[in-house]
């Protein structure tokens, strides 16, 4: 029990009465019935969501039925204090904020007595154990533990950590390769790569592992066969297209060139000079218009038409054909390397998050409701999900017989000894505009599953925000319902369904289409919103980068030097723009802090003692001992390789570290010595392993995120890493990046999102679309959108953080169209501004007061 819950059970003993005095009426609450709501940002999700579990336990459920889930620890802690407090300040009689008052309107129970609010808290603090708000992997993990036969887990098996889980994906691929011939591993690679053998074996299986396994994990088993190839024409055939081509006299000496080529490829049966050719592209182009084929200005003479369907024809199959063979081979490579990790982890008896899910979703599809609550340590009757829009396809198929029992209001347990049953109960809440995790699986659209599969589910929207000022929502209404206002959007062809740019268009159309107008509670807050271009830079998009990042800086100091009391929040896109953030913030010696933490070796002094480990690992390589030898610790008597070595085998790595630390103290500041404190505690975890070895050890600390301990009035943080939170102000520096960042991840076919893929292939670049058919190409389409939406709720996310202030800072652009691809371009174009965006300094926008914080 942490320490907070331990004071507050001991303040409840002392304040606690009968618990039988004081029985709750909740007749006035009614039936808690099957609720859907999709709320917009800071309107609540997580106070609803805690209102609605206070409703269930007052109604005296068991905490033991009571499950409730989301996607981070962070998140889960949060709403469990939200409950302890609420209920915790509401039992205080020397309470004057009127806490007991917001209570009984969060509850909707006006004569709520606060002995009800006591005895509650009392009974939770003593039941911890028993309610369940945790994140959906630690439920996976929970409920896979009651099933290990039917999900084939080894005896005493446990979770890996995503340090192991790298381990055993590089020992995997290493086994792939080995169980492979010498013929064997060139084919495949040819296959695997664009058809030439271009990269290292590991590399490449390594890519094709990162980007296809998760999804072929949840596929059909014949999905990378589902892409068919058309054959060859007819060799009669090409060899009469051949002929007319070679004998045709166009008087255009350039045409003449092109068909001479193009039959002699066909004469010769020589195809691959066709890949990339633009008199493809163009007989593509001529097909969907029906305007005669060109190729540069000119048109070819009459009479060609067949012979070009013919060459056509010959392009598709090769590249059709070719990608059926890519995708085959990735398949079957995925299949070993499958086979291959799934050994490892089973001798290690270890598996990720991921497995669990995995094995979980295929069990559950055919198990009824009461073996499920008979294993899960009894029936869970309230079901609760907070953020929905992350959740994917694998993961409801695990949460839909909970769902769909708890949603059928009969059946639940009753009140203590009583037989007054309590109505079983499903709720879920979350935001489509705030799916940001499709990389992770999560699919927004699982929403419509719930409405379809939920019995009698009733939809609520909510889009009044607690959390921002006016001028906040005014700035989100004039951006996202204006967003196609941009080039991209007006002058794209929603005819073209080879088209990438359509898809995108369509996109941004439709979530600017569907957008709810926001309002506010908060009617008199005071706020300010505005969109500068930051100063001239003569460089490249890094040095554009680098001003708009020093430019927030500058903003951020003002901020926190007239107003200290408040908080700031830059959001980045990037984790290297939050690193460039954060040194340029501690060069102004402006206190930062950095959510989510970064690895340790952001000291140079944890730097030094990774090197003396590193130099006992590797003796022979003189790196790490010429950086440990120019250091106070060569003041160690004997200290080399051999010393290190001896120390850490007599008494671990934990000591060995510590005593390494103590010694740098001299060259060490607050902040080095901060994070050598935090080093060694990492050690000490370490050290439980079961096989601690020093180069694992380094790599862990290496890639290991750890946080400062105490939050800065600034916070930099990738706006992934924003989501949940608010502050104050917020500034977004990093607008121009693109919007969707280039993906070659393979693509998948469903019979919707919400269901595994039945069908997977290769990405292929958006210029060979025409080749697929329809089906394919809408697939590609599909994935497209996904993105761009995904980055329209990247940027809605972003902003919607602002309690009062907003800057978005921009580089000046290149030209007065400014028709960039860039969440830069679209912001201007959906306000409309009447400045010229090249200038530099320029304020385009402006809403509200920017002496808010003096109001
Ligand atoms: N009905 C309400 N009455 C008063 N305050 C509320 C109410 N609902 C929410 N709040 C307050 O508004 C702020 C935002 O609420 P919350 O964090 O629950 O929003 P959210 O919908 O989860 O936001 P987001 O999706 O953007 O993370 C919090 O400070 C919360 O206490």
């Amino acid at each position: 029990m942490s320490d907070i819950n331990q004071s507050l059970l001991q303040w409840a003993e002392e304040h606690t009465g009968d618990p039988t005095e004081t029985e709750v009426d909740t007749s006035s609450l009614g039936e808690l019935r099957p609720t859907l709501v999709r709320a917009s940002a800071g309107s609540g999700k997580t106070y609803q969501l805690t209102a609605r579990l206070l409703r269930i336990l007052l109604q005296g459920a068991a905490p033991e039925t009571i499950l409730a889930t989301t996607f981070t620890r962070k998140a889960a802690g949060e709403i469990l204090s939200r409950v302890l407090v609420s209920l915790a300040k509401a039992a205080d009689e020397n309470d004057d904020d009127g806490s007991l008052e917001s209570l009984r309107s969060q509850v909707g129970l006006p004569t709520l007595p606060r002995s009800a609010c006591l005895n509650l808290l009392d009974t939770l603090l003593r039941n911890m154990h028993r309610l369940r708000i945790c994140t959906l992997d630690s439920l996976f993990a929970q409920i896979a533990r009651s099933f290990p036969f039917e999900l084939n887990l080894p005896p005493a098996w446990r979770l890996t950590d995503e340090i192991e889980e790298v381990w055993m994906r590089e020992r995997a691929i290493d086994q792939t390769i080995s169980s492979l011939d010498r013929g064997e591993i060139i084919s495949l690679l040819a296959m695997l790569g664009k058809g030439e053998v271009k990269r290292s074996v590991t590399r490449e299986l390594m890519n094709v592992v990162e980007t296809a396994y998760a999804i072929q994990r949840q596929a059909d088993k014949k999905a990378w066969t589902k892409m068919a190839a058309p054959k060859l024409p007819e060799s009669a055939a090409i060899t009469k297209a051949a002929g007319e081509m070679l004998t045709a006299t166009p008087k255009q000496k350039t045409l003449k060139a092109k068909l001479e080529k193009m039959g002699s490829a066909m004469e010769s049966r020589e195809f691959a000079c066709l890949d990339g050719e633009t008199l493809i592209t163009n007989i593509a182009k001529s097909k969907l218009s029906g305007d005669p084929i060109k190729f540069g200005r000119s048109i070819f003479p009459d009479g060609l038409g067949e012979a070009f369907k013919v060459l056509y024809a010959i392009a598709r199959s090769e590249m059709l054909r070719l990608l059926k063979a890519q995708n085959e081979a990735t398949g079957s490579v995925l299949q070993t390397y499958d086979f291959q990790i799934n050994s490892l982890k089973q001798a290690k008896r270890a598996l990720g998050f991921d497995d669990v899910s995995i094995r979980l979703a295929n069990q559950f599809a055919s198990l009824d409701e009461q073996s499920l609550s008979m294993r899960m340590d009894g029936a869970v009757d309230h079901l609760l999900l907070d953020e929905f829009q992350d959740t994917s396809p694998i993961q409801w198929q695990v949460l839909r017989p909970l769902a769909v029992a708890c949603a059928s209001s009969s059946g639940g347990a009753t009140v203590g000894d009583t037989d007054r049953p309590i109505p079983r109960s499903f709720f879920c809440v979350g935001d489509t505009k705030q799916a940001i995790y499709g990389w992770r699986g999560g699919v927004a659209e699982i929403f419509d599953a719930v409405a379809k599969e939920v019995p009698e589910v009733e939809e609520v929207s909510q889009n009044q925000s607690f959390r921002s000022s006016p001028v906040i929502m005014e700035a989100v209404n004039a951006i996202f319902p204006r967003l196609s206002r941009h080039p991209i959007v007006t002058d794209s062809d929603p005819s073209n369904r080879a088209d990438k740019s359509a898809y995108e268009a369509d996109a941004i159309l439709q979530f600017s289409n569907q957008f709810p107008e926001h309002e506010t509670a908060r009617k008199s807050l005071p706020g300010h919103a505005r969109l500068v271009t930051s100063r001239a830079s003569d460089g490249g998009a890094d040095e554009k980068r680098q001003t708009c990042f020093e430019d927030a800086a500058i903003i951020a100091k003002d901020l926190v030097d007239s107003a200290p009391e408040k908080n700031v929040g830059i959001l980045t896109r990037t984790n290297k723009g939050v690193a460039e953030m954060i040194y340029l913030l501690e060069q102004m010696k402006v206190e930062v802090s950095q959510e989510g933490g970064n690895p340790l070796t952001d000291s140079a002094a944890v730097e030094i003692v990774l090197s003396s480990l590193m130099m006992a690992e590797h003796p022979g390589d003189k790196r790490w001992s010429l950086h440990a030898n120019s250091t106070p610790l060569a003041e160690i008597d004997d200290f080399g390789p051999d010393w290190v070595r001896r120390m850490t085998d007599e008494n671990g790595i934990a000591e060995t570290v510590e005593f390494l630390a103590s010694r740098l103290a001299g060259i060490c500041d607050d902040r080095d010595t901060m994070r050598l404190k935090q080093l060694t505690r990492l050690a000490i975890q370490y050290e439980t392993n079961p096989a601690p070895r020093l180069r694992d050890f380094v790599r862990m600390v290496r890639e290991k995120r750890v946080e400062r301990p105490q939050a800065a009035p600034v916070r930099v943080m990738t706006v992934h890493q924003s989501k949940g939170l608010e502050f104050d102000s917020v500034i977004l520096p990093q607008l121009e990046s693109d919007l969707v960042r280039p993906s070659t991840k393979p693509v998948a076919m469903a019979d919707s999102p919400d269901q595994p893929p039945t069908g997977l292939t290769r990405y292929v670049g958006s210029s060979h679309w025409h080749f697929l058919s329809q089906d394919w190409q809408q697939v590609f389409g599909a994935a497209t959108s996904s993105s761009m939406t995904e980055a329209m709720c990247l940027m809605y996310v972003a902003m919607t953080r602002a309690r009062q202030s907003l800057h978005l800072v921009i580089p000046p652009a290149r030209k007065a169209q400014y028709n960039t691809k860039t969440a830069a371009s679209l912001i201007f174009h959906a306000l409309d501004c009447d400045e010229d965006p090249t200038q530099p300094e320029t304020v385009l926008w402006e809403i509200g007061d920017a002496n808010w914080m003096e109001m």
